[in-house]
C-alpha cells in the first residue's frame, strides 16, 4: 500500500468538541470544506469527533484526521480508541499531543510509530521551539506549532509570534527535513494563512474561526484566498 500524502499547502480544521461541531454542525462544516476545496484546489482536511469520521468521508470525500488516538493495542480496554478503529473508520491520520490533550513523550513516540506502520499520517502538536525540536526527532509527518496562549483568540500566531514559526521551521529543517511544519492558533484570515506559508510552513491547523463562523464556507474562502 502506498503511504498517504496530502498536497500542500494544507488547511487542517480541528472541529474540537464545540457545540457547532456536533451532529449536523459537522456536516455543515464538511459541506463547506468540500465546496471551497473544489473551487480553490486547496486541500482542506478536517479533524472531527470520532463518530463523524466515517460519515464525513462517506458523504464529502474529504481527508479526515482523528483528533487523538490512544497508544494502546486492541484488547481489554474500555473507553479507549485504538488506532485500527480510526483506520477502519477511514481516517488518514491523527492529531497527536494537541495542547488540549497532551501526552507523554513515550506515548507520542508510540503513536507516531504506530501511525507510520499503519501508513497513516501523524500531525504532532507542539507549543514552542524547544518542544518542536524534540518532536521533529521522532519523524512525524507534520509538526504543528500552536502557542497555547493564542489558541481560540483573535490575534493569530502569524501576527503575534512570527518568530516561533520561523524558529520552528529552522529547527525542523536542521533535525529532519522530511517533517512538514504547520502552524496554528488564532488563524482567521487569508493574510494569516499567507504569512504562515511565506514564513516556511506547509499550511495551518485551525479551529474556532471556521467552526464558530455563521458561514463556514465564507471564512474558508477567505482563508485560502491568497494562496
Ligand atoms: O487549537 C487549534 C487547532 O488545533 C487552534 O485553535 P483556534 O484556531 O481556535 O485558535
Amino acid at each position: 500500500m502506498k503511504p498517504t500524502t496530502l498536497k500542500t499547502p494544507l488547511v487542517l480544521v480541528n472541529l474540537k468538541c464545540y457545540t457547532e461541531s456536533i451532529g449536523n454542525g459537522a456536516h455543515r462544516i464538511a459541506r463547506a470544506a468540500r465546496e471551497v476545496s473544489d473551487e480553490s484546489g486547496i486541500t482542506i482536511a478536517l479533524a472531527p469527533l470520532y463518530m463523524d469520521i466515517h460519515p464525513i468521508i462517506h458523504h464529502y470525500d474529504i481527508p479526515v484526521f482523528a483528533q487523538h488516538v490512544d497508544p494502546v493495542e486492541p484488547g481489554a480496554h474500555t473507553g479507549r480508541m485504538p488506532l485500527p478503529a480510526i483506520k477502519s473508520a477511514g481516517a488518514i491520520g491523527s492529531l497527536v499531543n494537541h495542547s488540549e490533550y497532551r501526552l507523554s513523550v513515550a506515548d507520542i513516540e508510540k503513536n507516531v510509530t504506530a501511525l507510520r506502520q499503519a501508513q497513516m499520517l501523524s500531525c504532532v502538536c507542539s507549543n514552542n521551539v524547544a518542544t518542536t525540536k524534540a518532536l521533529a526527532a521522532l519523524g512525524p509527518d507534520y509538526v504543528a506549532i500552536e502557542p497555547p496562549e493564542l489558541i481560540g483568540g483573535k490575534m493569530s500566531v502569524s501576527e503575534a509570534n512570527p518568530e516561533i514559526i520561523t524558529g520552528s521551521v529552522d529547527a525542523v529543517r536542521n533535525i529532519n527535513s522530511s517533517v512538514k511544519v504547520l502552524t496554528g492558533a488564532g488563524i482567521h484570515s487569508g493574510t494569516c494563512v499567507k504569512t504562515a506559508v511565506e514564513l516556511g510552513t506547509e499550511g495551518v491547523l485551525l479551529a474556532s474561526s471556521v467552526v464558530k463562523a455563521e458561514d463556514p464556507a465564507a471564512i474558508l474562502r477567505d482563508l485560502v484566498s491568497l494562496l
